[in-house]
């Protein structure tokens, strides 16, 4: 079984949560499989290799998934995790950027001196949906000069089309279509 069939294999659907209508795509079980959460992570860094030769400076992490995953793949590369957290929660001098999710609305805060002027930064996520989450996480890279290379995630929910209000490129292990 390839990587990402291994993962896929490792995904549960949930309808109507949080609210009725969602499937709600839960990445949770990954995480209960030690060969599947290093099929994953090891996927993502050989990426992350092959696409930037000359390193990057940061992972940035999205609260609360994009924190399960996104320290490892900090660790394995040997560069910084920064979290951007939901408001309220960073102490601190922040920047904040408001958005709009599958679900509701947001806010989210990075720290003010966690990346620098020109770091070249992937910021990581388990899903995109919407695209509203990644945009404001872009927004608030591009608030601290740093350069958003990629977006990482491990599902796209494709037809929501979030990907396409990205301003940087993209990419993801599975693609799940509907919502
Ligand atoms: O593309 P979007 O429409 O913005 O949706 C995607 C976001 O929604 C989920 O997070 P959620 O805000 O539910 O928070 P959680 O990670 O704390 O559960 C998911 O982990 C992404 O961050
Ligand atoms: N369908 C979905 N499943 C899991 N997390 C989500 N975040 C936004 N939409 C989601």
């Amino acid at each position: 079984m390839s990587d990402i069939e291994l993962v896929k294999s490792c995904l549960r659907v949930i309808p109507d949560f949080p609210i009725k209508g969602i499937m709600f795509q839960d990445i949770f079980p990954i995480f209960q499989n030690p060969e599947a959460v290093e099929a994953m992570v090891s996927h993502f860094v050989n990426h992350i290799k092959e696409t930037n030769p000359n390193g990057v400076d940061a992972i940035v992490g999205l609260d609360a998934r994009g924190f399960l995953f996104g320290p490892m793949i900090a660790l394995r590369l040997g560069c910084k995790f920064v979290p951007i957290r939901k408001k309220g929660k960073l102490p601190g001098k922040t920047f904040v950027a408001q958005y709009k999710k599958e679900y509701g609305v947001d806010e989210f805060e990075i720290p003010a001196d966690a990346l620098s002027e020109n770091q070249n930064v992937i910021i990581v996520d388990d899903l995109i949906a919407t695209g509203g989450s990644a945009a404001a996480a872009g927004d608030l890279v591009m608030k601290c000069n740093a350069n958003i290379k990629e977006y990482l995630f491990i599902i796209d929910l494709v037809d929501l089309k979030g990907s396409s209000s990205l301003n940087a490129p993209v990419y993801s292990m599975i693609t799940v279509h509907g919502d």
